[in-house]
């Protein structure tokens, strides 16, 4: 990603702050995609400060602004039980690389051994890539045919994990039906069986968000919030021109913190999401 701060710095040229000023950098945060609604807001309180003499000043002010939005968690699983992660999100955001990403990163730096589960039965393609991720990392894939019940396969990985003293279950699950009511129904149901296993551990709903897509991203995150309830997002594809600033948008609006942000297609590109890094790549002036 390129930062915005090449930009900022040429609507400050010549050090005057006016009207312009402000108006030009609206625009900008709404060109970076933090939303029209928290653009205007946060530079509705700029102009407020008194006495800024100096860009730096006003950049300062400006990164504490959006600081202020972002949310930053953790997946906080409980250790020596059973967590279950419901991994959301529309198709082709990256859904089955991201889990691949996470279970891997969770077992190098916390010996876990993760059991997945091919939830995605809408398409097999899903349910192939997820075993072959499964394969190449050594993890076991819990699956079952094409077009099979979804609730049913989170339910065998559970039982399967209890049995085999497995410590967490991260499932993947359809971005795609027939229409947007189906996927909230198919949700709530996969949902529901989670609830009912009632699992030791911790039960997270994350939603994997694609950089590239925008605003539209907010839109989905309310729709998936709303049928099930979120616990965190992962942005995927942060290596785009994207600015992110999504991430902005969707911790203002819905209040869910940021757990990871993926830059790649290896296994090792995702890292616990920061605040303050993604202020510095967001205002880095390359
Ligand atoms: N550059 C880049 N590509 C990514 C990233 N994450 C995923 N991808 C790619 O995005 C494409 C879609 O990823 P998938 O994991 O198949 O997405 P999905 O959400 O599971 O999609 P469906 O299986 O179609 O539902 C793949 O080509 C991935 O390699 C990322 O952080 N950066």
């Amino acid at each position: 990603m390129r930062g915005i701060g090449a930009r900022l710095k040429s609507i400050f040229s010549g050090n005057r702050i006016d009207d312009e000023t402000f108006e030009d950098i609206e625009d900008l945060l709404v060109e970076a995609d933090i939303g029209a609604a928290a653009a205007m807001e946060t530079v509705d309180q700029l102009r407020k400060e008194r006495g800024v003499k100096s860009r730096e000043e006003l950049v300062l002010i400006l990164r504490n602004r959006l600081k202020a939005y972002l949310l930053e968690g953790e997946l906080a699983l409980e250790p020596d039980k059973l967590n279950v992660v419901l991994v959301l999100g529309v198709n082709g955001v990256g859904k089955t690389t991201s889990i691949a990403k996470m279970a891997s990163l969770l077992h190098k730096e916390q010996g876990i051994e993760p059991m997945l589960a091919a939830g995605d039965t809408f398409r097999a393609a899903a349910i192939d890539q997820l075993m072959l991720h499964g394969e190449r990392l050594g993890f076991k894939v819990v699956h079952q045919h094409p077009g099979a019940d979804p609730g049913a396969v989170v339910w065998d990985a559970i039982e399967s994990a209890q049995a085999k003293g497995c410590s967490l279950v991260l499932a993947d699950t359809a971005g795609r039906m027939h229409n947007k009511q189906n996927l909230v129904n198919e949700l709530k149901k996969i949902d529901g069986i989670v609830q009912k296993r009632k699992v030791n551990g911790a039960y997270r709903k994350v939603l994997v968000i694609d950089a590239t897509t925008g605003q539209n991203g907010l839109r989905q995150a309310e729709i998936f919030h709303e049928a099930v309830g979120l616990d965190g997002v992962i942005l995927t594809k942060f290596d785009s021109a994207a600015k992110g600033g999504i991430i902005l948008s969707v911790c203002r609006n819905l209040k869910i913190p940021f757990l990871y942000l993926c830059d790649g297609e290896s296994y090792d590109s995702i890292r616990p999401f920061r605040t303050d890094e993604f202020l510095d790549a967001l205002l880095a002036e390359n």
